[in-house]
């Protein structure tokens, strides 16, 4: 179901994507869904039911849709109007969550491995930085932090295969880009963060899985060129879990294996032709105990 409610492989989910981007109203007319309809229903069903439990029941639990039955229960008592928060709004919103949280991470770990097996000399860097770690006791958040390597090697990553390969904003006053392009108000930009990450002009040797270009002592990161998690208030809400899913997975794999490639491992990697980024043929590589 996970996988249903937030993959869009495939050449017409890819049109109705940009169709839904640029023709919502068109979409709405047409009846035409955006998400997996069994999926969809399956999620806002078990999200509608919890919200209807803990309503009853009186159950307080510290996560989001918590916060979300809150903040719907505030605006009613702060105001004498009704509450703009429904529980389709709830449910939407946790959909998302879960839309958002789910592909993008397991995408990108699977980036992580290919690149690590097919850099073996990063890869043993990395391990020697575990390996070291490991010695001072058990692994904590903030001992994950402080590995340096780690974190270089987890934001090239992102740089290399950014998951959403653009943002998009909405323009709110006319403005000029260099003299040249006038933008007008309500109109929707589309900020290309793949061909950002991929221009010579700020990350030289683009194609080059190179964790050097994050070492923050060099500091050769042209601001608002690295964006794989967009960037300003409406950026991604998940980024620091994220980052520490990742962290996390890469020590665990690399202390107990090495990642090797496999006769079926794509070098050089061939890309989907889908508007999520992803291997044509899956990932594949194998893993030898340590
Ligand atoms: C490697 C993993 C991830 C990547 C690369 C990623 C990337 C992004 C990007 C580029 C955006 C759009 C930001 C913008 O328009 O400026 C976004 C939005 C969002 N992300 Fe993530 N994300 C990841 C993981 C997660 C996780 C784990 C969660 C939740 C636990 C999450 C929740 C969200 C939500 C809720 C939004 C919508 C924010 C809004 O519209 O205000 N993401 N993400």
């Amino acid at each position: 179901m996970g996988k249903k409610i937030t993959s869009f492989r495939g050449v017409l989910n890819t049109i109705k994507f940009i169709l839904l981007q640029v023709y919502p109203k068109l979409l709405t007319l047409l009846g035409i869904r955006f998400l997996d309809e069994e999926a969809g229903k399956f999620f806002s069903d078990i999200i509608r039911d919890t919200i209807k439990m803990r309503e009853e029941k009186n159950i307080v639990r510290p996560d989001v849709i918590h916060i979300l039955m809150e903040a719907q229960k505030k605006r009613t008592q702060d105001t004498t109007e009704k509450s703009n928060i429904s529980n389709l709004d709830i449910t939407s919103q946790c959909v998302i969550f879960f839309f958002a949280g789910f592909e993008t991470i397991s995408t990108t770990l699977c980036f992580g491995m290919y690149e690590l097996a097919t850099n073996p000399d990063v890869q043993n860097k990395l391990r020697e930085e575990i390996l070291e770690m490991t010695k001072s006791g058990p692994i904590t958040y903030d001992t994950l932090l402080q590995m340096r390597y780690l974190d270089m090697v987890s934001s090239e990553v992102l740089r290399k295969w950014p998951q959403l390969s653009f943002v998009d904003r909405i323009c709110t006053k006319p403005y000029v880009v260099d003299g040249k392009i006038q933008i007008k108000p309500n109109t929707e930009v589309w900020i290309p963060t793949y061909a950002l990450h991929r221009d010579p002009q700020y990350f030289p040797d683009p194609d080059k899985f190179n964790p050097e270009r994050f070492d923050s002592k060099k500091n050769t990161i042209t601001p608002y060129t690295y964006l794989p998690f967009g960037l300003g208030p409406r950026s991604c809400i998940g980024n620091r879990f994220a980052i520490m899913e990742m962290k996390c997975f890469l020590f665990y794999v690399l202390s107990k294996y090495e990642i090797v490639p496999t006769e079926k491992t794509p070098i050089p990697m061939v890309l989907s032709k889908d508007i999520q980024l992803g291997s044509e043929n899956g990932f594949w590589m194998g893993l030898k105990r340590i």
